[in-house]
This record gives C-alpha cells, sequence and structure tokens, in this order.
C-alpha cells in the first residue's frame, strides 16, 4: 500500500536533516525510514532524519537518526532546527522553549525576525568528562591530550560527551585533512565502544578556532553543534582559547560559550528551512 508522510528538510550550518511532525505523522520503522530517505541520489538527501514528537516532560522531544539509521542521543543543529519548527509551524507560540532528548531536557531561546526564527540560544547542558561516562577507553579522571594511534600516525585527542561521544584532534591543516580515510577509522576504533564523532581543529586565536568534522553514523558534515561544544570545551581544557569560542565549520560559524560557574556550554546559531514535501513509498 502506498503511503504520504509529509516532511520539513531544514539546515543548521550546510548540516541538514529531514524532519517529520509526529504530532500528526506515525512513523513505523524510523531507523530504516532514515536510511532511505537520507540517500542524496534515492532519497531527499540529508545527513539524517530527526522525528518532533509530543512529550510529557517537554514543549516536545527530538527523536535523532543518522544517515546509516543509528540513533544519536543528541544533535546541536538538529535541535536549533526543531524550535525553528516549533514556532515558525505553529505547534507553539512561546519564544523559549523545553526539547527531550536522549540525552536530557535542554531548553531552547529563540530570536525572532520578521515573526519567525532567525537565530537559537540552546542551553546544551554540562559536558561529560568521565572516560567511562563518553565512552572511551582511558586511564585517569578525564581523557584530556590523550596519545592515539591510527593509521600509523599518533595523534593528540581530548575527549568529551555532550549526550554523545566526541574526540577531538588537534591538527595543523583542517582543510588538506585526508577525512575520508581517517574520520571512518577513529570512528571505529577499538577505544570507542560506542563509536565516536571525531572533530578535527586548528585553534586560529584565543576566541576562534576552525574545525572539520567526521560524524558518526553520516560521514563528514559541513558542520556538527554537539561537536561545536565538545571542541570548545577540549580548547578551554588545554589551556588553548577563553571560555567564549567561534567555532568556523565549513558551513559557517557557532558561538559556543562554557559558562564554568554553571558548568553549562551554550551554543548560538541559525536555523532556516530548504524546503517542505510529501515522501511517497
Ligand atoms: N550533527 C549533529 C550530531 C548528530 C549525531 C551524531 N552523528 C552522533 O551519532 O552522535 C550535531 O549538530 O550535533
Amino acid at each position: 500500500m502506498e503511503k504520504k508522510m509529509k516532511f520539513t528538510k531544514m539546515q543548521g550550518l550546510g548540516n541538514d536533516y529531514v524532519y517529520v511532525n509526529c504530532f500528526k505523522e506515525k512513523i513505523e520503522d524510523p531507523s530504516a525510514l532514515a536510511v532511505r530517505i537520507s540517500d542524496r541520489h534515492f532519497g531527499v538527501g540529508s545527513d539524517g532524519l530527526i522525528l518532533i514528537n509530543p512529550s510529557k516532560v517537554a514543549d516536545c522531544e527530538m527523536e535523532m537518526y543518522n544517515a546509516d539509521g543509528s540513533r544519536g542521543e543528541m544533535c546541536g543543529n538538529g535541535i536549533r532546527c526543531v524550535g525553528k519548527y516549533m514556532y515558525d509551524y505553529g505547534l507553539t507560540d512561546k519564544e523559549a522553549i523545553s526539547v527531550e532528548t536522549l540525552a536530557g531536557i535542554k531548553y531552547l531561546q529563540f530570536f525572532i525576525e520578521n515573526g519567525k526564527v532567525a537565530k537559537v540560544k540552546v542551553d546544551m547542558g554540562s559536558p561529560i568528562l568521565t572516560p567511562a561516562e563518553i565512552p572511551v577507553v582511558a586511564e585517569g579522571e578525564r581523557a584530556v591530550d590523550e596519545p592515539i594511534v591510527v593509521d600509523g600516525t599518533e595523534y593528540r585527542m581530548t575527549c568529551i560527551s555532550m549526550g554523545n561521544p566526541h574526540a577531538i584532534v588537534y591538527v595543523d591543516d583542517v582543510k588538506n585533512l585526508p577525512i575520508e580515510k581517517i574520520g571512518p577509522l577513529f570512528e571505529k576504533h577499538e577505544r570507542f565502544p560506542n563509536r565516536v564523532n571525531t572533530e578535527f581543529v586548528k585553534v586560529l586565536d584565543r576566541n576562534t578556532v576552525e574545525m572539520r568534522v567526521w560524524e558518526r553514523g553520516s560521514g563528514e558534515t559541513l558542520a556538527c553543534g554537539t561537536g561545536a561544544c565538545a571542541t570548545a570545551v577540549a580548547c578551554i581544557l588545554n589551556g588553548l582559547t577563553e571560555e567564549k569560542v567561534t567555532v568556523k565549520l565549513l558551513g559557517g560559524d557557532l558561538e559556543i560559550e562554557w559558562d564554568r560557574e554553571k558548568n553549562k556550554v551554550f551554543m548560538t546559531g541559525p536555523a532556516k528551512v530548504v524546503f517542505d514535501g510529501v515522501w511517497e513509498e
């Protein structure tokens, strides 16, 4: 039987997902749908699928799937787009909302322009630094500036969870990095039991860094919100930047602040609609 489902493709700094309003739609197998709909030749084309669900504890729930169908606990660029969808498509008239995720409840504040959400500031909560909770195989209380050997080369990494796992690796040349080769080797390295998102980072000055990301389950993307937050925390822990950091990604800039007193990370960035459509199969 042919089925039709309304969707909206949205992007945050080019990190694009297909969003489905599950206040109205019902999806039987979201993991399998994520694989089909994300395909850039035979599907809509995206880095994954995000369902916007009703929640008993927040204004809505974000259920996030990578392009390979695996579940992500959190998605920084995705949650800003969820906020924009909630406001622009009339599911809320509040300018600050809460969103339930597998990494806890996150709090969003909207910046409205011409009646629509242009930018969103997200309270991303506290970074997780304990190796077993990230998870990464490492001795000691934190995995900061740890050696790791990948493809015969020794890199230094700092590991942080923003609800999902990240390894931040410092490199001299972000632009010419063989990310298609080393990204998957980091992702599936035996030290990361749940696989990992890897951020390749160059510090430009005390408030600015450049970053490319290889995402768990989706490959190289143009931006990663949780990755930018983890990168800022890693740079601060390594004494490389101040507490406010502009993270320059392939798709644009994110403003990140780690408030050490509150131990909270704040991310501010844009959210955009690409188009609305109907998926038939
Ligand atoms: N692009 C996202 C992160 C998406 C999930 C990630 N690939 C994972 O599996 O943890 C972001 O903007 O944070």
